[in-house]
Order: structure tokens, then C-alpha cells, then sequence
């Protein structure tokens, strides 16, 4: 089954046009203020209209506020809210029920204690999403642009719907997707020149590594 596929951290027309055109099935926008990524939810709307209908709209928030949730979904109108800072699942719970929408709650990884809690999210959060743990020194929860072991994963139940993310780019991509239960994948940094500066030419070679991964293996010699 062909994976989702998420491009994170838009800011331009130009790479959410070439994300679209590629099949992405979710685009991204990050609501943290001390991210390179970050927009405000008025342009995310303008840029996020041509992706209506075909590519669900993804408002990461890091532990807002109701009020600020407001604003964002007000403007935006997401598809669905990523929460990815330390929201409890009784958070999660009040945020489905003021806002309507489906939450894709993130788990930072680093050890297999962090992903302890994740039954306690089940039945609550629609979807996960297990990223790497910020390396020490960084300000950012997500967007670092490192890999966690995804072995790690391997006992999670074959039932939860997550996407992975953390460092993929398009030398890694097809190992993560051959070696993990991933539905869907998320990428920032790996299609970006700079931090914060998306690359339609890296765009195209992740979507190109996540096909060839996705091509059927041809039988030789016949
Ligand atoms: O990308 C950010 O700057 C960011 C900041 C604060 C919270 C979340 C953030 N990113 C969320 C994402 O979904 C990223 O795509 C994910 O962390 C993977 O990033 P990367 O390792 O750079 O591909």
C-alpha cells in the first residue's frame, strides 16, 4: 500500500505547489514561534487554499493554548491538529471536543521508555506520530533533522495508525519504510537547503526515492 506522505514546514507557494503536484497527501505548518518554519496562520491559509480537497492541512502546535488553537483553526481550517508537545491524553481529549477535528499526537523517541505511554493515548488520539527527541541544546521538539532507532517500534501494536518521521531524506526513506509499520512518512529538513528553506528540487528526489522504494521488485532472468 503506498505510504502517506507528509511534507512539513511549508512557507512558500512554490513548495507546496511542487508537494501537491508530487502526491503529497498531507501538508504541514508549524505554529512554534523559535522554529525557522514558522508562519503565521493568516499566510498558512493563503498558502494552504490550493491544497484543499486534495491534501489534508496540518496545523503542529507545541502545547497551545485554547486561544491560540482558536486563532490557527479559525483561519486555517486544518484537517487535522499534530500536537507535538506534552498534551496528556485528557488534554488531547478537550482539544478533540472544542475543536472537532482529529489530533495526530507525536511521541519524541529516543528510548523505549518514551514510548511507554502511548497505550494511554489509544482509542484518544486518531493518529500517531513518532519522531525523534530533540538532541540536547535544541529549542525545537520536531524539525532536527535526526533519525531515532525505529527498532524501537517494532512492538508496537500492528493496529495503531502512526507515521514516522525524524532525519528521512532521500537516502533513507525506503529503509524506513521497509523496516517499520509506518502508514505514512513526514519530512522537514531532509527537503530543505537551509533550515526553514524547502527545496522543490529535494521535494522531487524524496518523492523519487519514496516510488522507487514503493515499486513492485521485477522477477529477473524472464
Ligand atoms: O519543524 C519544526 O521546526 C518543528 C518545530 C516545533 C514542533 C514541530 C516541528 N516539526 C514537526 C514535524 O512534523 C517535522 O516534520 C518532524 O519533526 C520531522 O522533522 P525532520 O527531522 O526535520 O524531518
Amino acid at each position: 500500500m503506498k505510504p502517506d506522505i507528509k511534507i512539513c514546514g511549508l512557507k512558500t507557494p512554490e513548495a507546496v505547489d511542487r508537494a501537491l503536484k508530487r502526491g503529497a497527501t498531507h501538508i504541514g505548518f508549524i505554529f512554534f514561534e523559535k522554529s525557522p518554519r514558522y508562519i503565521e496562520p493568516d499566510l498558512a491559509a493563503k498558502l494552504a487554499e490550493p491544497a484543499r480537497g486534495k491534501a489534508k492541512i496540518v496545523a503542529v502546535v507545541v502545547d497551545a493554548t485554547n486561544d491560540e488553537l482558536d486563532e490557527i483553526v479559525s483561519l486555517l481550517k486544518p484537517d487535522i491538529l499534530q500536537l507535538h508537545g506534552n498534551e496528556s491524553p485528557e488534554h488531547v481529549l478537550t482539544i478533540k471536543a472544542l475543536f472537532g477535528l482529529p489530533v495526530m499526537k507525536v511521541f519524541s523517541v529516543r528510548t523505549a521508555d518514551d514510548l511507554k505511554r502511548v497505550e494511554a493515548y489509544v482509542g484518544i488520539a486518531d493518529r500517531f506520530l513518532f519522531d525523534a527527541k530533540a538532541p540536547k541544546g535544541s529549542e525545537l521538539p520536531g524539525g532536527n533533522g535526526i533519525s531515532f532507532d525505529w527498532s524501537l517500534l517494532g512492538w508496537i501494536d500492528e493496529s495503531i495508525d502512526y507515521m514516522l518521521s525524524g532525519g528521512l531524506n532521500k537516502n533513507n526513506v525506503a529503509d524506513a519504510l521497509a523496516n517499520t509499520k509506518a502508514r505514512g512518512i513526514d519530512v522537514s529538513s531532509g527537503v530543505e537547503s537551509a533550515p526553514g528553506v524547502k527545496s522543490v528540487a529535494m521535494i522531487d528526489e524524496f518523492f523519487d526515492a519514496v516510488e522507487t522504494a514503493d515499486a513492485p521488485v521485477m522477477a529477473s532472468g524472464s
